[in-house]
């Protein structure tokens, strides 16, 4: 987005702010603070978001057995940690999220603790946020609550963010969630001169599980003094496909506002909806689809002829855990298939874990000279996927005080002993001995690498079993 602006504006770098909601929050949040100290005591701030989602779910995970708040977790298909950051979204402060708890799971939840799930609730999430503020643990929802928190208590805060912008622009407007809009409504309050320009398309909000609200879209002209365009002319796809579209979107069932697109290109083409019962159907249909089309005219290379000419056929796909059963087809059928930034969909390396120690594998491979820096970095990796924290990774470096690496192994070893819930350290073991092998220059399997990187607990955790076996 940046990059179109600045094209559009014909400049390198534009005055014009491009980020998310999270992003801009976060740099409100920052310039108050630089404005006012008083600032700094609002919810928890400081440390590393990414990091800080790790230990969030490590303490909160401590705090549910302290309460025993196991079957109140497991209850239905959200996690507790799902629930409070949907209800954070939905702008409920701890006290509505407790009086929501003691309506719908009180008399629910049986397990046979002496005071109400919701009671439980209550005090384990205040001390949660207690120890989060002390430790500084940090998640992305705080983000957008301590800018609304500053906003709602001091007119000092709301008058610099509210001068802070000439124009304020929000597209996919339909994905907005009630705790950015009502934050929205203070930046940029709904008078004569607000200055908010927003673009969207109910029929495409996609994240109502998150808590977002497409309703926000269709009544923003009852809050703001609007001039609305409709842009209902669809440059991106021919007739048949535009046709398609409206068709389906048609029978979207939220209290949608009506319209259909228009294409701009009348090209005839063709567009079929075809509804599988599984993956692997679609699979089998995609590709008998494409070796129809293929015969239409063969392909040729070299005096070569090829019966089928697969190069007629794309296939676009929405997540990467449809492709599997799409490469189990091509591969059965033998059919030759190329695939755009391969590295990204391929079995193992689209296990995002993996990747990023599959990038310290080969630094320390290729790097010359003092190897610590490299050694370092795949251990604090190892460590934190058997749930040692980061800080006690940090700690136990500045601690250390040994001859050889191998040393630094067995001390590693007796970290995860002591600091982990999870006490078997063989995978780390023969891991770390592999990772030796290599760097010596020695053939090493990496298969075996994998598998014992897939064995250690957190990425056990994260890895679903269709990755585990397309691996
Ligand atoms: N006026 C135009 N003339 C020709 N092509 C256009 C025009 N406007 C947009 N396009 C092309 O149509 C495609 C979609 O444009 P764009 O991404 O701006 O649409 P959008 O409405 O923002 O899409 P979405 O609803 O997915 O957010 C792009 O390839 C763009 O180059």
């Amino acid at each position: 987005m940046e990059g179109r602006v600045n094209l559009f504006l014909g400049v390198e770098n534009s005055k014009v702010n491009v980020s998310t909601f999270h992003g801009t929050f976060m740099s409100l949040f920052n310039q108050l603070k630089k404005q006012n100290p008083a600032y700094s005591s609002i919810g928890v701030q400081g440390g590393n978001a990414d990091e800080g989602e790790f230990e969030y779910k490590r303490e909160l995970r401590k705090l549910i057995n302290k309460y025993n708040l196991y079957k109140f977790d497991k209850n239905n298909e959200k996690t507790i940690f799902e629930r409070v950051s949907f209800w954070t979204n939905m702008g409920c402060s701890i006290d509505e999220m407790t009086d929501y708890i003691e309506k719908h799971f009180d008399s629910v939840i049986d397990d046979k603790a002496d005071r109400p799930v919701s009671v439980r609730f209550n005090s384990m999430i205040n001390e949660l946020n207690q120890i989060r503020k002390e430790n500084e643990i940090v998640v992305y929802d705080d983000f957008l609550i301590n800018l609304y928190a500053a906003l709602l208590q001091y007119s000092e805060a709301r008058e610099f963010v509210q001068n802070r912008y000439d124009y304020i622009f929000i597209d996919e407007f339909q994905d907005i969630n009630p705790l950015q809009m009502e934050t929205v409504k203070l930046i940029c309050p709904p008078t004569i001169s607000s200055k908010l320009i927003i673009v969207g398309d109910d029929d495409q909000s996609i994240y109502a599980f998150r808590g977002s609200d497409p309703n926000y879209i269709k009544d923003f002209p009852n809050l703001y003094n609007t001039q609305e365009i409709r842009l209902m002319r669809n440059y991106r796809s021919k007739k048949k496909i535009v046709d398609a579209g409206n068709w389906v979107i048609s029978y979207n069932e939220h209290d949608r506002i009506q319209k259909s697109m228009d294409a701009f290109h009348k090209d005839d083409g063709e567009a079929i909806i075809v509804e599988c019962p599984d993956t692997k159907e679609e699979a089998q249909w995609i590709l008998s689809r494409s070796q129809e089309i293929g015969k239409l005219e063969p392909f040729v290379l070299e005096d070569k002829v090829e019966p089928i000419n697969y190069t007629k056929s794309t296939v676009l796909y929405r997540s990467r855990r449809q492709l599997q059963s799409m490469f189990q087809a091509l591969d059965v059928k033998g059919v030759p298939y190329v695939i755009e930034k391969m590295d990204d969909v391929m079995g193992i390396f689209s296990i995002q874990d993996f990747n990023n120690a599959f990038g310290m594998w080969q630094e320390l491979v290729t790097s010359e000279g003092n190897k610590f820096q490299f050694w370092r970095s795949i251990l604090t990796n190892a460590l934190g996927h058997y749930f040692v924290s980061n800080r006690a990774i940090e700690q136990w470096f500045e601690n250390l005080e040994v001859a050889s690496i191998s040393d630094v192994f067995l001390e590693a070893y007796a970290l995860v002993i002591e600091k982990s819930k999870t006490k078997d350290t063989l995978p780390l073991k023969q891991y770390l001995s592999l990772l030796i092998s290599l760097k010596q220059g020695k053939p090493v399997n990496m298969k075996e690498v994998a598998e014992h990187f897939l064995a250690f607990p957190r990425v056990k955790e994260n890895v679903t079993d269709e990755e585990r076996n397309g691996f």
